[in-house]
């Protein structure tokens, strides 16, 4: 059922619509949608303004804005450091490139948004960085014209260089349709048969929780909560907790209305990022300026190492107030799309 009402609104080329404001609070404390009883009903903003943000950071968004001010308004100023440095794109899918919606099989990029990515990446190196597997973003996404780095960047298909010092072992070289190479890199490999085991055992327990629903990402497992009643959270809670503590070498991260689970492996978005500018070529280079777009928690491993590097732009997708250590910040995914139209278009006219 889930499936083919995926498919009649994708036929219909209709998005769900959009949740300004989410929650990454802790699952006993976190608020049930008012209005996301069914799979596909549609989150109201409006809805959503006495949800606490991310931190208790009770500050206005104004306020937050003279701390993360937007990338649109900043945008000559951003671009004018570009000069003799190569632009390094690098975007998160849920919530940057499609809206957050009620149903995770729902999350469909809008044409306009597939056109800015696509224009986007004809002009610079483009990655995107997803909790999502691989398969499924690329799914969404339909480029061949950008890098992909599914299951928090866990899962890479990146430049055909091979870097030494990532073991060799979880780099495979392989060719696409027109003969290309390219490189499929994969840290956690020897986690996927744990993986599967886990996945069934999940998908046993949440069976006899309403709305509780498992997304198998590959590389780690979601666990979406946003249709569960609060009144079962913290049965599902515990009950991930039962499943997870049989396998030590997993953790638990969260998301929006998710819980992820994941190998404890020390690889995340930022490893990813590091990963792509190495194969990219840029290690050790001060000429690139990377730009990474992102909306939830796991962007911030990326966002991170941009600060620690005091490299190129980390920019938060926000409209509230939020603890973050980006630089910039655009509203929703509409800022992104403007922003990613006029960053092709600075690249038509630039000289640089
Ligand atoms: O790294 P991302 O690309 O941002 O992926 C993070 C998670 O995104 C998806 O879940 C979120 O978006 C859904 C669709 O808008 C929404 O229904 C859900 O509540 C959000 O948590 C995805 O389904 C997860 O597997 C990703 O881990």
């Amino acid at each position: 059922m889930r499936g083919s009402l995926a498919k009649l609104y994708q036929v219909l080329g209709f998005q769900r619509a959009v949740a300004n404001v989410e929650d990454i609070e802790s699952i006993s404390k976190a608020r049930h949608d008012r209005d996301g009883a069914a799979s596909l009903t549609v989150l109201n903003p409006s809805d959503h303004t006495t949800d606490e943000p991310l931190t208790a950071t009770h500050t206005s968004y104004s306020s937050w804005l003279n701390d993360h001010p937007s990338a649109l308004r900043c945008f000559k100023g951003m671009l004018s450091s570009a000069k003799g440095k190569r632009i390094v794109v690098f975007l998160d899918y849920d919530g940057t490139l499609s809206p957050i919606v009620s149903d995770p099989d729902c999350a469909f990029m809008s044409d306009p948004m597939r056109s800015a990515v696509r224009e986007v990446a004809e002009r610079f190196p483009t990655a995107i960085i997803s909790g999502r597997s691989r398969d499924k973003v690329h799914e969404f996404v339909k480029l061949d014209e950008v890098y992909y780095a599914g299951s928090h960047g866990m899962d890479i298909r990146g430049p055909p260089q091979q870097v030494k010092t990532y073991d060799g072992k979880y780099q495979t070289k392989a060719l696409d349709k027109k003969g290309n190479e390219f490189i499929i890199f994969q840290p956690a490999l020897e986690f996927l048969p744990a993986i599967k085991e886990m996945l069934k055992e999940l998908e046993k327990k949440a069976r006899g929780i309403q709305g509780a629903v498992i997304e198998d990402n590959r590389f780690c497992i979601s666990v979406h909560y946003r249709h569960v009643q609060e009144s079962d959270y913290g049965l599902l809670h515990e009950r991930v907790q039962s499943v997870l503590g049989k396998y030590p070498h997993f953790h638990l991260t969260r998301g929006k209305k998710v819980m992820e689970i994941r190998p404890s492996i020390k690889w995340n978005k930022g490893h990813a990022l590091e990963y792509l500018l190495d194969t990219l070529g840029f290690t050790g280079t001060d000429n690139v300026l990377p730009v990474y777009i992102g909306d939830d928690r796991t962007d911030e491993d990326a966002f991170k190492v941009l600060k620690s590097k005091g490299l190129g732009y980390p920019i938060i997708v926000s409209s509230t107030p939020r603890d973050t250590m980006a630089t910039y910040s655009l509203r929703d995914p509409s800022e992104v799309l403007s922003f990613l139209i006029r960053l092709a278009r600075w690249r038509e006219n630039s000289s640089f």
